[in-house]
């Protein structure tokens, strides 16, 4: 037996939810290009949840359902207030939280297919919820309740602010929230699949692939990309700054991707949208940089940017705290989560890889008195 470290190039599983073919992303064979300019994070949800586009009736139902269902136990906001809120990173908080919601819901260990579709919709309409009110309740603030005439991206944005967000935020935001819902078989959805293949319920495999998501090789690096930028500081200090890293043998946060070797096709969309807003709120510098570093890594490291790297300035344009950035990540993904948590169910089959021994050979047991 031989491994393949971090199982790179290994088929695990067939998926009719979304691909990557020649650097090329396609959720349910519509390109993310596509689906980036056109569609709502709504029709995305249909979309990877029951692989077609909604007709303008079922999209409307979709979207009553998540309205219906966007409400969290008081006892699950509460317990935010438990935790030393100031101190912990707002995805352990949510994690923590998705967990407990499972507490509430009567139907967690209803494996039935039409109980666990019921399942995803109300955690698809939480998520949102408990990441704005989490936001809220560390600033001492009351959460703020969804309105109904509001769509998805926009309501986030309101219940996170408290004020109805222009056009173009709500434009901005959506197109994030399309591009971030699903992605083949990543780390954070393939650790949703190990978990539901054990026949555990809906609500582990989320909160399992949100630790997951957590970790700055993945969904956390957007965080780490403002930390950088905001270390670096200007335009100028960016060349001096990344060779540093670069000659230490750093990574640089945003960069690379396990499966796209000519660039990661969502980065233009957030790359066009971080230079749109960056002006609008008077801070070109974080796109200029950013613009910078790019040349930079790719040129000399041959790199290119991922998802992360200018999604950081567009959330920050938007007025968003940045440790919120990957919650916002989870918010969008639980989608492609969910979607992969219903398909593993449909066709299950436990997933338990192999490991290639490199310990000791066989050691004779020697009793704790005898032991040198
Ligand atoms: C939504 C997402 O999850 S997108 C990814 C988000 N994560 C990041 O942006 C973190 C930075 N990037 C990385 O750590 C990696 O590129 C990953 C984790 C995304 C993919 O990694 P892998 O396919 O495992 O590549 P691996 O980490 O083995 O790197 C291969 C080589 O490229 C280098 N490399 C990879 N990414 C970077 C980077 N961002 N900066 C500098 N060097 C890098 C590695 O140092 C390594 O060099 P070496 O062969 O000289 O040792
Ligand atoms: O696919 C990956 O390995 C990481 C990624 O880009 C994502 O999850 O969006």
């Amino acid at each position: 037996m031989t491994a393949t470290r971090g199982l790179e190039g290994v088929v695990a599983t067939t998926s009719s939810i979304s691909s990557i073919i020649d650097d090329t992303l396609t959720y349910v064979g519509y390109n993310i290009d596509d689906l980036a300019e056109n569609a709502s994070f709504e029709e995305v949800i249909y979309l990877l949840w029951h692989g077609q586009l909604p007709t303008a009736g079922q999209l409307n139902e979709l979207k009553e359902q998540l309205a219906k269902d966007a409400a969290v136990p008081q006892e699950v906001l509460n317990q935010f207030k438990t935790f030393p809120i100031n101190k912990v990173h707002p995805m352990a908080a949510i994690r923590t939280a998705v967990s407990s919601l499972g507490l509430f819901d009567e139907e967690a260990d209803v494996m039935e297919k039409d109980a666990n579709y019921r399942k995803a919709v109300r955690l698809q309409a939480k998520l949102p919820t408990l990441v704005t009110a989490f936001a809220r309740i560390r600033k001492g603030l009351e959460p703020i309740a969804p309105k109904r005439d509001l769509g998805f991206a926009a309501n986030f944005l309101y219940m996170l602010t408290g004020e109805e967000p222009k056009d173009i935020a709500v434009e901005a935001f959506n197109k994030a929230l399309v591009l971030h819902a699903d992605h083949e078989l990543n780390a954070s959805t393939f650790t949703a699949r190990v978990c539901v293949a054990t026949l555990s319920d809906v609500y582990s495999g989320v909160t399992a692939a949100i630790g997951a998501l957590k970790g700055p090789l993945h969904g956390g690096a957007n965080e780490q990309v403002m930390k950088m930028l905001t270390e670096i500081g200007s335009v100028e200090n960016v060349d001096s700054y990344i060779h540093e890293k670069l000659n230490n043998k750093e990574k640089i946060m945003g960069f690379g991707h396990r499966v796209y070797r000519k660039g990661d096709p969502r980065a233009k969309h957030l790359r066009e949208m971080s230079e749109k807003l960056t002006k609008l709120t008077g801070e070109s510098h974080f796109y200029e940089m950013s613009t910078k570093i790019e040349n930079i890594v790719t040129s000399e490291k041959g790199l290119p940017p991922n998802v992360d790297f200018y999604s950081a300035s567009v959330y920050h344009s938007l007025g968003i705290d940045h440790d919120l950035f990957t919650p916002i990540f989870a918010v969008s993904r639980v989608s492609g989560w969910l979607a992969h948590i219903l398909e593993q169910y449909e066709n299950n089959r436990l997933i338990r890889p192999r490991a290639d021994y490199t310990g000791p050979g066989m050691q004779t047991y020697v009793p704790v008195e005898k032991r040198g």
